[in-house]
């Protein structure tokens, strides 16, 4: 049997960087929201429960055939884990030949899932966010990081503003920020108090009921909201969803996996590929929210990124 490489975060780390991420993502999104001719196959991501320990087992496989990326990356899902110290998330993406179905990789799934989650809010964020001047990020975890370092290297962010529903989760986070990056950070103790002046909000939590409400935020304010990826969970309340003009990146996912799509019963503006294709409008002067499930493509591409930078490392 033949032996085939293993990557590790490390490799990742090094091999993707998010201007590439993005541009690949961007495609491969607008690839998916052409339909059956854009080369893109997709199923719903498969879940095994484990209820007695909270948590869950979800295998995403995906096409997308103009990056000649075909993989399928397992993830578990362990809220209770942060615990424990432990991360709440850990995956792996086995990478294979489109032309003979031939694994050719396998590789850590962390930091992939971190990096490409980033990069498509920043894809939305670009399109749907009047001004980037002013993030504020809900969350401290391993998202709400990976959106400030993506969101620092592609716009020009002036100020970042942190709440956390453990404050120190916030004061540790923004002592990165500051120690890594130089920028204004601030810690809020409520998120009303955090998001008021922000032109781009990230929520990034593992909530269940939803903690960004309607309150005082700017007109024009673009929200990426990425946690939430169960049908009975909320990040974002009913109201603010209704009054917000809504994005996701997949409508097939966001009307089975969205809690805040399903029980606000808000109408679905319609996907990010699509404003990438110009079919439909960027309402980027008014309140925008991009509701991010997680698509399997994302890491395909991510994967094949890697794969292909890594053969390129050997001959080199
Ligand atoms: N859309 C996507 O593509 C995508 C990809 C990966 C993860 N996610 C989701 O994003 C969310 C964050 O993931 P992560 O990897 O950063 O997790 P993490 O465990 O690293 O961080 C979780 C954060 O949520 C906070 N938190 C926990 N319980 C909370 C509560 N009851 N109220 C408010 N905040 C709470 C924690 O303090 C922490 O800041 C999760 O819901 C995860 O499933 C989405
Ligand atoms: O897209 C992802 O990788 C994650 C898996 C866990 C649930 C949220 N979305």
């Amino acid at each position: 049997m033949n032996t085939i490489p293993y990557y590790g975060p490390d490799d990742v780390k090094v091999s993707l960087k998010y201007e590439e991420l993005v541009s690949a993502l961007e495609l491969a999104l607008a690839d998916f929201s052409k339909g059956p001719e854009g080369g893109v196959s997709q199923p719903l991501r498969a879940t095994a429960e484990v209820t007695q320990f909270n948590g869950f087992l979800a295998a995403m496989p995906a096409y997308v055939e103009s990056r000649h990326a075909l993989a399928c990356k397992l993830v578990t899902f362990y809220p209770n884990n942060s615990a424990k110290n432990m991360d709440t998330h850990m995956a792996s993406i086995l990478l294979f030949d489109e032309t003979s179905g031939l694994p050719i990789a396998i590789m850590d799934g962390e930091v992939i899932t971190a990096m490409r989650t980033a990069a498509v809010s920043a894809i939305a964020t670009k399109y749907l966010a009047e001004k980037k001047e002013v993030l504020a990020v809900l969350g401290s975890g391993v998202q709400a990081r990976a959106h400030i370092e993506a969101f620092v290297k592609l716009f020009a962010i002036k100020k970042i503003y942190i709440w956390n529903h453990r404050p120190n989760g916030a004061e540790h986070l923004a002592k990165h920020v500051s120690a890594s990056f130089g920028i204004e950070v601030q810690v809020f103790a409520d998120v009303e108090s955090c998001v008021m002046d922000a032109d781009v909000i990230i929520a990034a939590t593992f909530t269940t009921e939803p903690i960004l409400k309607e309150c005082a935020m700017k007109p024009a304010v673009h929200i990426n909201s990425v946690g939430a990826p169960r049908p009975q969970w909320q990040e974002l309340s009913e109201e603010l969803m209704n009054h917000s003009v809504v994005y996701v990146d997949s409508v097939v996912s966001a009307t089975k996996e969205s809690g805040d799509v399903i029980k606000s019963g808000a109408e679905i503006y319609g996907e990010i590929g699509q404003v990438v294709l110009g079919k439909i409008k960027a309402e980027s002067n008014r309140r925008t929210v991009f509701k991010s499930l997680g698509l399997a493509l994302e890491d395909a591409v991510a994967a094949r990124l890697v794969f292909d930078m890594m053969e390129q490392k050997k001959l080199t």
